[in-house]
């Protein structure tokens, strides 16, 4: 019964966004534990499966911290940016590009699924250029944003039947690696590839008040409100501008969602409640 349930509510939705892409920011704070973990490549290999094209782009912040600290290298952020000198790029690259990706390509494979991992990097999907701290001058080292995409090799594997995993480094035109929040690469990829919706994995039921309530349909208003009076902060701030620049740019919906719930990203898709805070353009 309960199969039977699930299904006749979820089926106007896979019917819904059947060929649609669908990009899936799986951010290192919603990387809890294995089981998961295991949860969530399960959720991706099932979208695949019923005809979607879910693009997942991950972030590992809290496992560059880690291997940074057993380096014995503090980690340093302003205005939700790592700032990187030479040694912490190399890091950033060995864990996003390397242990993090991997795991979760594994994961997907494991799950029945066909994913390849690539950075930025690869086919000269991210062009990037440095950027400064909020304040206009204080210098994050080898920190950038995007500056564009070219999504051809995105798309030869959507089109091939391959789930892309993407980290989030880029390349300066002078051929510097960059290291990219994975939140603004999630964005604008999500606005390039004309992406259904971007769905955020975090670590917290959505955007909270000050009351730890849950905060949904939010507008552009409300969240520069929102931004202006406080309540969002820290990591929430690349998060929301990110979602904020999608659905001005075309995306239909954001979405920002715990990721420690079992199976969110299928919660959001594909039931009439949805799950965390969901953002619009209007
Ligand atoms: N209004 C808010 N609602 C929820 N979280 C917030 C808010 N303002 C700041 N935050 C912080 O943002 C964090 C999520 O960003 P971040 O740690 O960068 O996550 P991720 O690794 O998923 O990108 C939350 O854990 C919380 O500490
Ligand atoms: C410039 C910058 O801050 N880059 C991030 C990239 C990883 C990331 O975004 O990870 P989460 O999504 O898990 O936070 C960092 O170095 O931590």
């Amino acid at each position: 019964m309960e199969v039977a349930r699930v299904l006749t509510t979820a089926l106007p939705y896979i019917q819904r966004f059947a060929g649609k892409t669908v990009v899936i920011k799986y951010g290192g704070n919603a990387m809890v534990d294995e089981a998961l973990k295991r949860g969530f490549a399960r959720d991706v290999t099932l979208m695949k499966a019923v005809g979607l094209n879910p693009v997942v782009v991950h972030g590992g912040g809290p496992q560059i911290g880690s291997l940074l600290k057993r380096l014995g290298k503090p980690s340093e952020f302003i205005d939700g940016m790592r700032v990187t000198d030479g040694e912490t790029m190399d890091v950033v690259q060995m864990v996003l590009g390397g242990l993090v990706n991997k795991d979760i390509v594994n994961l997907i494979n494991q799950a029945g699924g066909r994913a390849i991992g690539l950075s930025g990097k690869d086919g000269q999907l991210i062009r990037a250029r440095r950027i400064k701290a909020d304040d206009g001058r204080t210098d994050l080292g080898q920190v950038g944003e995007v500056a564009s995409i070219d999504p051809a090799v995105v798309e030869l594997l959507e089109s091939g039947d391959f789930i892309p995993v993407i980290a989030p480094l880029g390349v300066a035109p002078n051929g510097e690696s960059l290291n990219i929040n994975a939140d603004l690469v999630a964005g604008k990829l999500a606005t390039v590839l004309k992406a259904e919706k971007l769905i955020l994995l975090t670590n917290t039921r959505g955007i909270l008040d000050a009351e730890q309530q849950t905060l949904t349909g939010l507008t552009p208003t409300r969240v520069g409100e929102l931004i202006a009076d406080g309540t969002i902060s820290g990591g929430m701030l690349p998060k929301v501008r990110c979602a904020l620049d999608a659905v001005a740019s075309g995306v239909d919906a954001a979405h920002i969602i715990d990721g420690r719930v079992e199976h969110a990203v299928m919660l959001e898709l594909l039931t009439d409640e949805g799950v965390g805070t969901l953002i619009r353009s209007r």
